[in-house]
């Protein structure tokens, strides 16, 4: 498939005449063919009114036929084939194994939200039937179903160019709720949006839906990303990256005439708490098995464990030595863009200056663009003066702090803010501490995982990739897993409404057959 350079609007391919821009190959710095040009005000226009035109006739379709349309989407992004890893490859610097993988859990959570449509659960179809005898007063007859929000708009990740960005979670989870979305590439990976878009496209064809269904934007800066956010057909914002874009896009969604919601998954430092039996026992596979989590994907992961907590002995001597030792071995690694690898080196510099703060390893030095792992320590009374040190560094960098019992650890964790995941390393003697911690730990964050990193988030249904802010705009939800597809729904109640005018999910005779709750109780399809 040619990448062109273009941006899909609705059915059409047309070329932008906004600024121009190219992909970088992020191993060498060097541009890549072709030239995209930026989006202009009148082209997001036309996508937005595509996804409005689209919007009734898209979100009343028939469960079956947008299950097939998220798998025709899933094969689509298959059928490209190796060009796809090939250009991700080049404008990413990340290695062909991983994006193998990431594929695959693209095109797995595509399928997942298949699933999930065609079980319908999702409308939480709920009856009250009416009671005309009772009395003071008889009660209507009151039904309840949720429905699509409207267009989303949807901003790829530049640290997960499949997973997160044109056809990822929130794409997939919008679509499954019956929004059309207008996706706004991310500029570090365009050809690599534009080949996934042009799947999502033929998919929209193949199934026979509005146009509107899908488009996709591209842009050298910012201003596509600001007027999608402010245009009053859009409904929702889905958005995975720094936390200063994302509190952007909440002031800009928090500023229109009609406010909307805006998901965005942010900054988090992932507390790790290596609770004293389980350092004592085996403190130093901890420490191997911390840093190869540490330096997945050169770092680059909002999951990444970038601090860890535990109180002072032998134990934690042995997993900083153990864990330094292999931090030493660890070759650089290229970053995903020479903005995201600055702004890396930037923060070791920054860690490296601090007095309080010591250098425990660097791993092997690399080339321009490749991050060299960090590891730091610093005192828990240190930590707790300066802020700073719990600002998220993006990459293989992490800071072990040194606390003086458990309850300076649990001290630590109430001043951290909201994070994504917390990892609790613990044996069976430590189940008591463990046990004081986990209220502090459900206040954090939003999940927590024992013996194990955050890093390489399951897709499943009970999976929160999520947490208080900052670590997103809005903890109450999560980015992936089959929850996801609640942010883009919202409640309706119909009163005495005739039969006839009533949604099929709302029938007497339940003719989707769904699992309904009638009068309070949970009622299978067929009962
Ligand atoms: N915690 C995490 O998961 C991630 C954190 N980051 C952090 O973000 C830094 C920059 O990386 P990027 O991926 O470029 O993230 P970014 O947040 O700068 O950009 C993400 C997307 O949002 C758009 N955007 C950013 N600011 C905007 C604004 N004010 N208005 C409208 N659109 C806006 C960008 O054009 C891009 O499409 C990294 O160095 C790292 O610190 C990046 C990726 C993931
Ligand atoms: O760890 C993962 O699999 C997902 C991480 C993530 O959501 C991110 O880095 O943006």
């Amino acid at each position: 498939m040619p990448i062109t350079g273009e941006n899909l609007i609705g059915a059409t391919a047309r070329r932008g005449e906004g600024e121009s821009f190219r992909a970088v190959e992020a191993a060498t710095g060097q541009s890549l063919e072709p030239a995209f040009a930026s989006a202009t005000p009148a082209d997001v226009e036309r996508a937005c009114t595509l996804a409005a035109e689209a919007f009734d006739t898209y979100r009343e379709t028939a469960l079956e036929n947008r299950a097939r349309f998220l798998e025709a989407v899933a094969d689509a992004i298959a059928a490209i084939g190796d060009e796809l890893i090939v250009r991700c490859m080049a404008e990413s610097g990340l290695p062909r194994a991983r994006l193998e993988g990431e594929r695959g859990r693209t095109i797995g959570q595509l399928k997942m939200f298949a699933g999930v449509v065609r079980d319908g659960g999702f409308l939480e179809a709920r009856i009250d039937p009416a009671q005309p005898e009772r009395k003071p007063l008889p009660r209507p007859d009151l039904r309840l179903r949720q429905i699509a929000v409207g267009p989303v708009a949807v901003f790829g990740a530049s640290n997960f160019p499949l997973a997160f960005s044109v056809a990822g979670g929130d794409t997939a989870s919008a679509l499954a709720a019956g929004c059309p979305v207008v996706a706004k590439a991310h500029p570090a990976h365009p050809g690599t949006s534009e080949l996934v878009g042009r799947a999502v496209q033929a998919a929209v064809k193949q199934c026979g839906l509005p146009e509107g269904v899908f488009s996709l934007l591209m842009d050298a800066g910012i201003g596509v990303g600001q007027a999608l956010v402010a245009d009053p057909r859009i409904a929702a914002v889905g958005f995975t990256g720094s936390r200063r874009g994302g509190v952007a896009l909440m002031q800009a969604a928090a500023s229109r005439p009609v406010p909307i919601p805006v998901y965005a998954e942010m900054s988090s430092i992932n507390p790790v708490v290596l609770l004293p039996a389980a350092l004592e026992a085996r403190g130093r596979d901890i420490g191997r098995a911390f840093v190869g989590s540490l330096t997945l994907g050169s770092g680059q992961f909002c999951t990444n464990p970038g601090l860890i907590l535990a109180v002072e002995g032998a134990g934690l001597d042995g997993f900083v030595e153990a864990a330094s030792a292999a931090l030493t071995e660890t070759q650089a690694a290229t970053m995903l863009t020479p903005g995201i690898h600055k702004a890396y080196c930037a923060g070791v510099a920054a860690l490296e200056a601090n007095p309080a703060v010591t250098t425990l390893a660097r791993g092997l030095a690399g080339g321009t663009h490749q991050g060299q792992a960090a590891l730091f320590s610093t005192s828990a009374e240190a930590f707790l003066a300066d802020h700073t040190l719990a600002e998220e560094v993006f990459g293989a960098a992490s800071l072990v702090v040194r606390c003086p019992d458990l309850a300076t650890v649990r001290a630590v964790l109430e001043r951290l803010e909201g994070q994504l995941t917390a990892a609790l390393h613990l044996d069976e003697a430590d189940h008591d501490a463990a046990r004081a911690l986990l209220p502090v730990l459900e206040r954090r964050v939003g999940r927590i995982l024992v013996n194990g990193f955050g890093t390489g988030v399951e897709v499943g249904h009970a999976m929160v990739h999520g947490g208080p802010y900052p670590a997103t705009s809005d903890g109450r939800t999560t980015s992936v897993g089959s929850l996801a597809i609640h942010r883009f729904l919202r409640p309706v109640s119909y009163q005495d409404l005739p039969e006839s005018l009533l949604p099929a999910a709302l029938k007497d005779g339940n003719p989707l057959k769904l699992w309904r709750r009638e009068d309070g109780k949970a009622v299978a399809p067929g009962a």
